[in-house]
């Protein structure tokens, strides 16, 4: 039996985090088997990567640098957990996956959302997730939750400034327009209880007929 594949997307404090372990538990409760997980990391070798990304100290971190580094830390975390996951039948909530890449390698840091495709294309082979969630949020907010956030560590990447943080969203918006049949928005400025109950349903509504997952 063929699993599925949901990857959450946002700009910094959105709420993946957050809704994704919700999910987690609503899932289980209904019977599902769940793998959540996230970028960069969710295995040892990823995870290594992901300390090299976000060290702050990594000031002088080439933009082609940091796209290449996601898409390897990324190829290993979908041949090592996320494929076998799904081809065991469990369901994967990835925190972030190519659609980060896009925003803000491919349109923030300026390495074109095309260019940042074609690297990633290689890396994840055809696997795309069954859908992709969007948490739209203004940057302003986002990074007001996470720096109140007190278990949340501030990462290089959290301390681009606030114009690189607008053009992540930015970003991500055209991605939801461009890939409008794989990506959906949800308003992430709502309560915590409102932005769940419309995931649910966009879940629900993709799962209820136990499609297969088509990766091709
Ligand atoms: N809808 C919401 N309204 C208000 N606060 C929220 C909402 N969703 C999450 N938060 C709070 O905002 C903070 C960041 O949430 P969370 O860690 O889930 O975001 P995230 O998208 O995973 O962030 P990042 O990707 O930057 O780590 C947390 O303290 C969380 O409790
Ligand atoms: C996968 C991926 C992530 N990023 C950025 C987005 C965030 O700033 C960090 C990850 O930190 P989080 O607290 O786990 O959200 O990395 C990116 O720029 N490109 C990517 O492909």
């Amino acid at each position: 039996m063929v699993g599925y594949f949901f990857s959450f997307e946002g700009p910094e404090g959105a709420g993946k985090t957050t809704i994704i372990s919700m999910l987690e538990n609503f899932l289980t409760e209904k019977g599902w088997e769940v793998v959540a997980t996230r970028e960069p990391g969710g295995i040892d070798i990823a995870e290594e990567i992901r300390a090299i990304i976000l060290n702050p100290s990594h000031q002088k971190m080439d933009g082609r640098t940091e796209a290449l580094l996601y898409a390897a830390a990324r190829r290993q975390h979908l041949v090592e957990k996320i494929i076998p996951a799904i081809e065991s039948g469990k369901i994967v909530l990835c925190d972030r996956f190519i659609d980060s890449s896009l925003a803000y390698q491919g349109f923030a840091r300026g390495l074109g959302i095309d260019e940042v495709l074609s690297i990633n294309q290689f890396a994840i082979d055809g696997y795309f997730p069954s859908l992709t969630i969007y948490f739209d949020i203004d940057p302003k907010i986002g990074l007001e939750r996470i720096y109140n956030n007190q278990q949340r560590e501030i990462n290089r990447l959290d301390k681009e400034s606030l114009p690189f943080h607008n053009k992540v969203r930015q970003g991500y918006l055209q991605l939801v327009e461009r890939f409008s049949h794989r990506i959906i928005r949800i308003d992430a400025s709502k309560s915590i209880d409102e932005v769940f109950a419309e995931t649910v349903a966009i879940i629900i509504g993709k799962i209820g007929g136990r499609e297969k997952t088509s990766f091709h």
